[in-house]
């Protein structure tokens, strides 16, 4: 009786998915997704290039590839990049300056639904974080429960640094792995760790010398929960991770108002267009020069 009633609890704590379509005008798929015979375990890689940017195809891909891997009896879940580079360069800023104002309201209900797909995914999750992790790309490893990270990459929720304050939500998901004060400090300077300060402060758990390796280590966390039952230990973990959640369940309409408010304000656009055009001016320099 109380099972079931929990069990129902988290059925509607669970994101109501739209299946909308992975498209992709170049027919690249922009997630891998490989399970592993042997340990069950599968990698979702993303596999958006140059910088695996988040549009609304790859975290509608992301929520797909999660629905497949809880659909297939997979026994955990590593999230890591196709680029040796970049793990995730966050959101696509193509879809936050000068928005389409219909297709922004999709893009942060998908925004919304791809942290809560991956932040109450069933099975073990862990981020090999093989490239840099700005911004989005943080609050996807942090979604995970284990994090390894390759050297001299960076990761961090740095929005103050181009303007933004980042929403409650991702603020939370900060929360939960690092201390208060520290988070306060980090959030407030958007603030981008090394990996050895990244481990430091437990924003990653372990460093790993390669891909190879980081991935073998999210696979021993993975295979520590060998002796849970799974059910026990997916109710368990959606138990402890339900007041988050609820904080932006219970206002999803609020937040994305809030959130269209704040992007469409002029002095956003204008401090993102700016640092929309430096990155593009340092990426042009970069190509003069090799
Ligand atoms: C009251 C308010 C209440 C609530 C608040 C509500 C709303 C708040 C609104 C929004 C907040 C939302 C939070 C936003 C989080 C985000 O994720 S925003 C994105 C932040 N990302 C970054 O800052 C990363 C920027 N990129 C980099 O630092 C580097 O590119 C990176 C280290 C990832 C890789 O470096 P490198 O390998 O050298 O590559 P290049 O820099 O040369 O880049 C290659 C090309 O990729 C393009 N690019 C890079 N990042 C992005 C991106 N995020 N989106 C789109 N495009 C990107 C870059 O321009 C190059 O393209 P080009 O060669 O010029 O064509």
């Amino acid at each position: 009786m109380l099972r079931s009633k929990i069990l129902n609890r988290i059925r509607l704590l669970k994101p109501v998915i739209d299946r909308r379509c992975m498209s992709s005008a170049s027919k690249t798929p922009l997630t891998l997704l490989e399970v592993d015979d042997k340990s069950g375990i599968a990698t979702l890689s993303l596999n958006r290039p140059p910088v695996n940017s988040l549009n609304i195809d790859l975290m509608n891909s992301i929520i797909e590839s999660i629905t497949e891997i809880e659909g297939n009896k997979s026994r955990g879940l590593i999230l890591t990049s196709a680029n040796d580079r970049v793990f995730c360069a966050g959101l696509d800023l193509n879809e936050l300056h000068k928005p389409n104002q219909e297709r922004l309201k999709e893009f942060w209900a998908v925004f919304q639904d791809v942290w809560l797909a991956l932040h109450l995914c069933s099975v073990p999750t862990a981020a090999a974080i093989n490239g840099h992790a700005p911004a989005g790309g943080c609050l996807l490893a942090t979604a995970c429960e284990y994090r390894v990270m390759l050297p001299q990459m960076t990761i961090g929720l740095n929005e103050t640094q181009f303007g933004y304050m980042a929403p409650k939500w991702v603020m939370l998901s900060y929360l939960s792995v690092l201390p208060r004060r520290l988070a306060e400090r980090a959030l407030t300077q958007g603030k981008l760790f090394t990996t050895a300060e990244a481990l430091d402060v437990g924003l990653v758990d372990e460093i790993a010398a390669s891909k190879e390796e980081a991935l073998a280590k999210c696979s021993t966390f993975i295979d520590s929960f060998s002796k849970a039952n799974p059910l026990a230990r997916s109710l368990t973990k959606k138990q402890i991770r339900e007041p988050d959640v609820q904080k932006l369940i219970a206002d999803r309409a609020g937040d994305l108002k809030e959130c269209l408010e704040y992007i469409n304000s002029p002095l956003l656009q204008d401090g993102l267009g700016a640092y929309f055009e430096a990155l593009k001016q340092k990426s042009r320099s970069k190509a003069g020069k090799s």
